[in-house]
């Protein structure tokens, strides 16, 4: 476990810039050493401010996006195509203007796929994919992937893992199903905090008034069912990257006083 690091932005803006030059050198610097990158994204409005910078920062054309691995951290179960879907909205703001190799793409199923509505067939089935990617150098049924970014709920919740719902509380699978969220749709994919705790690197993504409560609480030693963003961690990193009013309710002593 990862003692969680934090870095304070002025703002939403600036903190989704900071965060997408950030993600371009952590690609580029692992597709440099290892030959290829995995990351894992988030839905929600952070995740979705940071791919948009990212489709607008120049240096993004330092990435080899050939050689990215793009997952997804959750899903809403919806048809495929529908808006609200985590991918539609990432393909929106990056996906589509980079030149991706469509089977590096692995997106989560949608509720008009090969399952059809059963959501916890879905979730298998994804499992099953993030294990034949996982390969022996890996230390169980997932790939080490590189970043792994989380949103953080106004209650605390990360990824599709609400506050003392089943999902929080899974500790062998990969993925469930979520049924009943309290965020509609109520019906999602989640990884679970065994898988996300695989990755070297996780980043947890807060903007805004609305997430200072979550901030206060997941920081200040709650445990993981109850704040589901305090159970996140990477194997090498955990990187809470947030705006000013993110950070308003938590102590300065927790961060470095230049970087807000
Ligand atoms: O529904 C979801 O919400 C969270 C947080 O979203 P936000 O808009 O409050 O930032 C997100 O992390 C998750 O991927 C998404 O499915």
């Amino acid at each position: 476990m990862s003692t969680p690091q934090l870095v304070v932005h002025r703002d939403k803006e600036l903190m989704a810039q900071a965060a997408a030059a950030r993600l371009i050198t952590k690609v580029v610097d692992a597709q440099a050493s290892r030959g290829s990158a995995s990351v894992v994204l988030t839905g929600g409005r952070n995740g979705n401010g940071l791919l948009a910078a990212l489709a607008a920062a120049p240096a993004r054309d330092a990435v080899d996006w050939a050689r990215l691995d793009v997952w997804w951290g959750d899903e809403r179960f919806l048809p495929e195509g529908d808006p609200e879907r985590n991918v539609t909205q990432a393909r929106a703001a990056l996906l589509d203007s980079v030149p991706l190799d469509p089977k590096r793409v692995h997106p989560m199923p949608a509720s008009d796929g090969p399952y059809g509505g059963d959501v916890d067939t879905a979730a298998d089935a994804y499992a099953a994919e993030l294990a034949r990617a996982a390969g022996p150098e890996n230390h169980g049924a997932v790939p080490t992937f590189d970043v792994l970014m989380l949103g953080v709920g106004p209650d605390t919740h990360v990824a599709s893992l609400f506050p003392e719902l089943p999902g929080v509380r899974e500790t062998e699978r990969t993925v469930v199903g979520v049924h009943g969220a309290p965020k509609p749709p109520p019906t999602r994919v989640s990884l679970t905090l065994p898988a996300i705790r695989a990755a070297r690197e996780v980043w947890l993504l807060a903007a805004g008034e609305d997430k200072a409560q979550a901030a206060q609480i997941a920081l200040s030693g709650a445990g993981e069912i109850q704040a589901p963003a305090a159970g996140a961690y990477g194997r090498q990193r955990t990187l809470w990257l947030l705006d000013a009013a993110a950070a308003s309710g938590l102590p300065r002593s927790l961060y470095p006083p230049a970087s807000a």
